[in-house]
């Protein structure tokens, strides 16, 4: 079994992101850092949008393999890309942007190989997706669709610049 959310949703819930950052930001500079994969997009997407308005805004992408806390699944996909953070991490305001949050693992690791940059003033969190199950104790600051979700289903996202079509799958697994 599976529920599918299509283009309008994901539109839908860069724009909340977008109108939530634009409101409590009020103007002021900010970098937006998307995590591999996705979270990139998501960044790029939120940083179209908001270059709409005069403000000084910076794009970054983290790639977190290297911090992640579970070996295996470096081997399995040992795909590892470049991080590149154009600006100076030290000082800014960091908005680290995923495209979902689970455990909040990735986004601790996020905040480890940020830290390989600068020290920011300030790190805040935007995630596309908040399907819950929280392992690490991480909350967002910038939520644009909340799902339910059981803990054993997966969320699968698509993204029409890397995958051709906006989807986002939630497929259901039956725990064991
Ligand atoms: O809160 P967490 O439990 O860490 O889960 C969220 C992360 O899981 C996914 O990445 P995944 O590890 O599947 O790699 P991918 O981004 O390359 O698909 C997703 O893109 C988030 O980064
Ligand atoms: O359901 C999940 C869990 C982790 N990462 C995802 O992208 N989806």
């Amino acid at each position: 079994m599976s529920r599918i959310l299509g283009p309008d949703e994901i539109e839908q819930g860069i724009q909340t992101l977008a109108s939530a950052i634009r409101e409590r930001t009020a103007g002021a500079p900010i970098a937006l850092v998307g995590i591999r994969s996705r979270g990139d997009e998501v960044a790029e997407r939120l940083c179209t949008i908001l270059a709409e308005e005069d403000r000084e805004l910076a794009l970054g992408i983290l790639d977190i393999s290297l911090y992640r806390d579970d070996y295996e699944h470096l081997r399995e996909n040992p795909k590892l890309q470049e991080s590149d953070i154009p600006f100076s991490v030290d000082d800014a305001h960091v908005i680290l942007v995923d495209d979902v949050l689970f455990t909040g693992r990735t986004i601790r690791a996020a905040l480890d190989a940020l830290s390989d940059y600068g020290r920011p003033a300030k790190v805040e969190l935007a995630t596309l997706i908040d399907r819950g199950h929280r392992e690490m104790p991480i909350q967002p600051d910038y939520t644009g669709i909340l799902l339910e979700t059981s803990r054993h289903d997966h969320v699968h996202v698509s993204l029409e610049a890397c995958d051709g079509e906006d989807k986002i799958e939630v497929v259901e697994r039956n725990p064991g």
